[in-house]
């Protein structure tokens, strides 16, 4: 069963910005996705969701409930992330908690306190003297404290640390596992292979691709960086193997990887390898070859 529904939607804000024809749908129990470049309309996508944007065409529901129509029962259900996180900033931390609390009428405050510990925030001091990744974690805990069912996230690690990065995709696991239905926007590869069961693409406004993250991971080409003892290995590994190279420098050299991992741990042995890389390719970099041309 969808619990969240986008049909057709379009806002076009000219010279091809904006979202067309925008169709998927997010199934009771599953984490979602959502990924693009900048740009690409994920935060426009996720506005008309939350019912502060209403549809030029289209539709979008969640839980049944039209999302410009039913905006402000949606809102008071549902767990959300802005994009860009911009409080009452006269408030401290802790009132503005308080006054969420209030608005959502949450009675008991152990899950307040849980997430507080989990991401070490200490809510406190003014809004508007906190760091973007204090003011982050002060929209995860809104987000959750309430248990909502339905989570809608927009680039929910931005400004976090990794170790903060771990502790947030550890709890969407656990929410994921407790069959909450998410929607997460993310520019992060590795947050989204962790925590989502398929993933929707969009880009210029338009959904490129969704497919399971298995899909997207099978088709994933990998770079590794090889720095080889002498600048004579480099070349001969190079220029001898059957394998697509490119020199970096006397010494590096990248090779591109696509199910021969095998043949590329083979080739290594037989040469004087000080040190093997993964640089972390940026999403854009993987759909960029998932998709490579399908404009
Ligand atoms: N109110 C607006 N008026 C005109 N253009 C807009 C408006 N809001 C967004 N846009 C444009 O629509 C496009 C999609 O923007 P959107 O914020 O949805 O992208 P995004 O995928 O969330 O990007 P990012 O990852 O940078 O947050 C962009 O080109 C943006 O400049």
């Amino acid at each position: 069963m969808s619990v969240i529904e986008i049909q057709n939607l379009t806002r076009d804000y000219g010279d091809g910005r904006g979202v067309f024809d925008l169709s998927f749908s997010v199934e009771n129990g599953e984490v979602f996705g959502f990924l693009g470049p900048n740009g690409a309309g994920k935060t426009t996508t996720i506005r008309h969701l939350m019912g502060f944007l209403q549809p030029k065409s289209g539709t979008c529901s969640i839980g049944g409930l039209d999302c410009w129509r039913h905006s402000a029962a949606i809102q008071k259900k549902l767990g959300y992330i802005p994009g860009e996180i911009n409080f009452f900033d006269d408030m401290t931390g802790t009132d503005f908690l308080e006054f969420v609390e209030k608005y959502r009428d949450i009675k008991f405050h152990n899950r307040k306190k849980e997430l507080l510990d989990r991401f070490e925030f200490d809510p406190r001091g003014k809004l508007k003297k906190m760091s973007k990744g204090m003011k982050q974690k002060a929209g995860i805990v809104v987000a959750f404290m309430h248990d909502p069912d339905v989570l809608i996230l927009d680039e929910p690690t931005s400004g976090l640390d990794p170790l903060m990065q771990n502790r947030f995709i550890e709890l969407v696991i656990e929410e994921k596992t407790r069959g909450k239905t998410i929607l997460m926007s993310s520019h992060m590869f590795e947050e989204v292979e962790r925590t989502c069961h398929r993933v929707g693409i969009i880009r210029d406004g338009k959904l490129a691709a969704v497919d399971s993250v298995d899909a997207l991971k099978a088709a994933q080409v990998k770079k590794y960086v090889i720095t080889f003892e002498n600048s004579q290995a480099a070349k001969n590994f190079a220029n001898k193997e059957n394998l697509q190279t490119e020199v970096l420098t006397n010494h590096r050299v990248v090779v591109t990887v696509r199910n021969n991992i095998q043949e590329l741990i083979a080739v290594m042995n037989r040469y004087p390898v000080a040190n093997l890389s993964a640089p972390t390719q940026s999403l854009e970099e993987i759909f960029m070859q998932y998709y490579g041309g399908a404009q």
